[in-house]
Formats: C-alpha cells, sequence, structure tokens
C-alpha cells in the first residue's frame, strides 16, 4: 500500500453520480429527478450526505446536458454543495470525471472519496458514519453491502438451470469508500476508454489485487431501478417522517 505524509489528515469527499438516464425505471424523466415523497428522489440522497458533519464536501456529478438539478434540488446550497457538469457515457466515467473535479478542488492522494449513487435515496447518515468508522484505518477502503438472503438462481430466459451457492455472496451497495489515489488508479482505464464493464468502484479496486472491506448495511439502502421502487422508496421515506 501506498505510505502518506505522517500528520497530514485527509479529507472527506462524498462524490454522487448522477449523470444516468435512468432507463430501467420506466420514467419520462431521468430517475433522479422523479417525484419520490414530494420531492426529487436526487434531493433526498444529496441530504443525507450533507447531513454528515464528516463529511468536507458533496459533489454531485451531473451530464453535461442537464439543466434540471437547480430546479429540482434548490435546497443543495452552500460552501460544502459542490456541482459538476462532468458526467459521461458510463456510471464508472462520470465517477472518474468526478475524482478529476475533486482533484481540480484540492484533494489529494491520501484525500477518502465516498461514492455514492444518487439513485440510493434511502441513505442514513448513521450508515455513512459507520462505513467510515469502520474503513478509516483501514489499508484498502471499504463498502457497505448486505449478505444475500435468497436462493440464488443461473438463469437461461426465464427457466432456472442452475443453483449459484450463495455462501459468502454479498450484494455491493453504496457509498463505496477508498482514497482518492487509489481509486484514481483503479478507475484510471476508463478514462482510456477501457474497462467497461466496472458497475462499481470496489470491483475496480479490486482488479488491482486489493480487497476491500464489507461494512454491512441494511437492504433499505437499495438502488430504486425498477418502475416498482419507487413506490417502495416512497412508502418507506414517508413512514419515517
Ligand atoms: N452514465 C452514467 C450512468 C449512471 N450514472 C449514475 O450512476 C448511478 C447508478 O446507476 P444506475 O442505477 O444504473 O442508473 P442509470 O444508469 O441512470 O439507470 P439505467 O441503467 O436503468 O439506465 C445513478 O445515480 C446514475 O445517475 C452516472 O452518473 N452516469
Ligand atoms: C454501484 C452499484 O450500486 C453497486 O450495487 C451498482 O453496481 C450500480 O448499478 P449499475 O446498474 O451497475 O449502474
Amino acid at each position: 500500500m501506498t505510505a502518506f505524509a505522517v500528520g497530514v489528515e485527509p479529507r472527506f469527499y462524498a462524490l454522487v453520480p448522477a449523470a444516468g438516464s435512468g432507463s430501467r425505471s420506466g420514467a419520462a424523466i431521468p430517475k433522479q429527478y422523479v417525484s419520490v415523497a414530494g420531492r426529487a428522489m436526487m434531493g433526498h440522497t444529496l441530504d443525507a450526505l450533507l447531513a454528515v458533519p464528516e463529511l468536507d464536501a458533496v459533489l454531485v456529478v451531473l451530464s453535461p446536458q442537464d439543466d434540471c438539478f437547480e430546479s429540482a434540488v434548490p435546497q443543495f446550497q452552500g460552501a460544502r454543495a459542490w456541482v459538476a457538469r462532468c458526467g459521461g457515457a458510463s456510471r464508472a466515467e462520470s465517477v472518474a470525471q468526478g475524482l478529476r473535479e475533486l482533484q481540480a478542488r484540492g484533494a489529494q492522494p491520501h484525500d477518502w472519496v465516498l461514492v455514492h449513487d444518487a439513485a440510493r435515496c434511502l441513505l442514513q447518515p448513521a450508515w455513512v458514519q459507520q462505513l467510515m468508522a469502520q474503513c478509516r484505518d483501514d489499508e484498502v477502503g471499504g463498502l457497505l453491502a448486505t449478505p444475500v438472503a435468497d436462493t440464488l438462481k443461473q438463469a437461461q430466459g426465464q427457466r432456472a438451470v442452475a443453483t449459484v451457492d450463495r455462501a459468502n455472496k454479498w450484494a455491493a451497495q453504496t457509498p463505496q469508500m477508498f482514497r482518492w489515489g487509489l481509486l484514481m488508479a483503479a478507475l484510471a482505464p476508463v478514462l482510456q476508454g477501457e474497462a467497461a464493464h466496472i458497475t462499481d468502484e470496489a470491483s475496480a479496486v479490486e482488479a488491482l489485487g486489493h480487497t476491500p472491506r464489507l461494512v454491512e448495511a441494511p437492504f433499505e439502502n437499495f438502488k430504486l431501478t425498477y418502475p416498482a421502487d419507487f413506490a417502495l422508496a416512497e412508502r418507506l421515506l414517508r413512514s419515517r417522517a
């Protein structure tokens, strides 16, 4: 592992990729702007992150064509609320571009970056703090995840052809927390137009030979992906209020 300067306290940044279109959501607009419990879904996500005092700043990465954000999420204001329209064609590219933006704003290789999907709007500040507490002294970093509870099927079309051993299987969530330098090294191929298959930061870090820490989180931190997910999120958010 890289040795970092002794005595230099790392900063903590959240990086929120929000440049997707939400094609699986069935919505007529990008899913991060779909109204859930009275406001744009992404508004809940960003509020939860801004409520974590240990985070120095929250950077949201939008598509260069995005002209909705300021009107849809008006409460995202203040010195810790950063916006960049540098999203790319894939989630990994949006994250890599966001890392560059953080560097331009002063992030150093030893600083921690917590990448969190805009589409996980049920996030609670306490879960972020748990991740930080368990990973800040880890030599790699880690991610929120939940152990797989269901029996897993290998499918061919609509037919189950095999049952996959679920022992030691976890479903990856976000935030995923790594040092800026390690994450940039892991995602560098994405900026060269390679490694299009990368679906999360941890897999890119694993590809470098590291073993990210799994920090157990509730299933409630699910990603809104399919149409039915929005009604479930609405019920859960309203039940909290
Ligand atoms: N080019 C992209 C694609 C995705 N994302 C973001 O990555 C997160 C997780 O991705 P996913 O849930 O797959 O969102 P979409 O790509 O928008 O959804 P879909 O795959 O259904 O189109 C979302 O917050 C999404 O906005 C991004 O910043 N840039
Ligand atoms: C990062 C992630 O949320 C972990 O579960 C997920 O991989 C992103 O979703 P996508 O549909 O692959 O973009």
